[in-house]
């Protein structure tokens, strides 16, 4: 049969499908990620992102669809030699020393001897350990850990790289490196494939993101894209009528609002145009109550976020928690 997918993706799936014991955990997911580009991928706990990141690296057998990567099957061995991975918990030795994991991987990553000897110390320096290859991984904490396995994702030059929550262990200056190593890998071609429970450092890092609950891709497309729709508006007032509120309503859609504070009212709208901001300020005043602020928010992957999988209330709070 002949494929249905494009040439020129770093990622493309079709229908995508893992079935679990009779339960479809992937379940029809159609995803693309352009070369070179630096991609997102979200969703709650459970919906299928680590069994899709596993098709996508060979590790799992697809129940149905199509997967394609770099061109190719990721099944492929000349594929494979390709692609690097960072997993959220990766396994290691504590006897090893950072260069002695760097070199054993490099080598079943299929680089000589002099291949090795020149990449290590590059990669040690790149992710922030250089100079700490001759410890014991024993003696590591979490993020030199972390920074060791990004180190083992990027060692053999890959094309396209998968991270798993590759700042989870960081403090946010170690966020700030690898977002630096991320930037520097879209900066060489590299295609990244992120995931990421931060909603703050995909939209600050990525091209192009998709959302996935229950096995499917809710919505993907550019952080333009995705949020072209929605200009959320923060407001304080001294005091909220229900004649205030209702006028608001019908300006926007009331998001929130906040009166525990005497004196005060907090709400949120949101806009579907800039142009509704003045007539805002109008009513507020035509109702007699005083503007305290006015403030247009620039719409977020969390706002998008909730916004997509507010019917799961839950996994929404798992997610706005993990931003702060
Ligand atoms: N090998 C397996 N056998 C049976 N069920 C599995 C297996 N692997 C995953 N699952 C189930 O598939 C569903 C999706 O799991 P997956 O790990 O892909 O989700 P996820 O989106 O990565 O979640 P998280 O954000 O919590 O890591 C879960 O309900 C999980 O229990």
């Amino acid at each position: 049969m002949a494929s249905m997918l494009g040439p020129m993706s770093a990622i493309e799936t079709r229908e995508l499908r893992k079935v679990y014991r009779g339960r479809a955990v992937v379940d029809g997911l159609s995803l693309t990620v352009g070369d070179g580009e630096v991609f997102g991928f979200l969703g709650p706990n459970g919906a299928g992102k680590s069994t899709t990141v596993k098709m996508l690296l060979g590790l799992v057998h697809p129940t149905g669809g199509e997967v394609r990567v770099l061109g190719g099957s990721p099944m492929n061995p000349a594929v494979r030699a390709r692609l690097g991975f960072l997993p959220e918990q990766f396994r290691f030795q504590t006897w090893m020393t950072g260069e002695e994991f760097l070199r054993f991987h490099g080598r079943l990553a299929g680089l000589s001897a002099a291949e090795v000897r020149m990449q290590v110390p590059r990669v040690l320096e790149a992710v922030g350990l250089g100079g700490r290859g001759h410890e014991a991984l024993g003696g590591y904490s979490k993020g030199m850990l972390q920074r060791a396995g990004l180190a083992g994702a990027i060692l053999a030059q890959p094309r396209l790289v998968f991270l798993d929550e590759p700042t989870s262990a960081l403090d946010p200056i170690g966020r700030v490196e690898v977002r630096e190593i991320i930037e520097r890998l879209r900066g060489e071609g590299v295609s990244v494939f992120l995931n990421s429970h931060l909603l703050s450092e995909v939209e600050q890092v990525c091209d192009r993101v998709a959302f996935v609950k229950a096995g499917r891709v809710l919505r993907q497309g550019s952080m333009r894209e995705l949020m072209g729709g929605v200009l959320p508006v923060n407001l304080r007032v001294d005091r909220l009528t229900p004649e205030l509120l209702a006028v608001l309503g019908r300006l926007g859609e009331v998001r929130h609002t906040d009166e525990n504070t005497p004196g005060r009212a907090d709400v949120t709208l949101w806009l579907t145009h800039e142009d509704t901001v003045p007539a805002l300020a109008d009513a507020i005043h035509a109702h007699g109550a005083r503007l305290y602020a006015l403030t247009p928010q620039r719409p977020d992957l969390e706002t998008m976020f909730l916004e997509l999988i507010e019917d799961t209330p839950e996994a929404a709070r798992g997610l706005g928690a993990a931003r702060a």
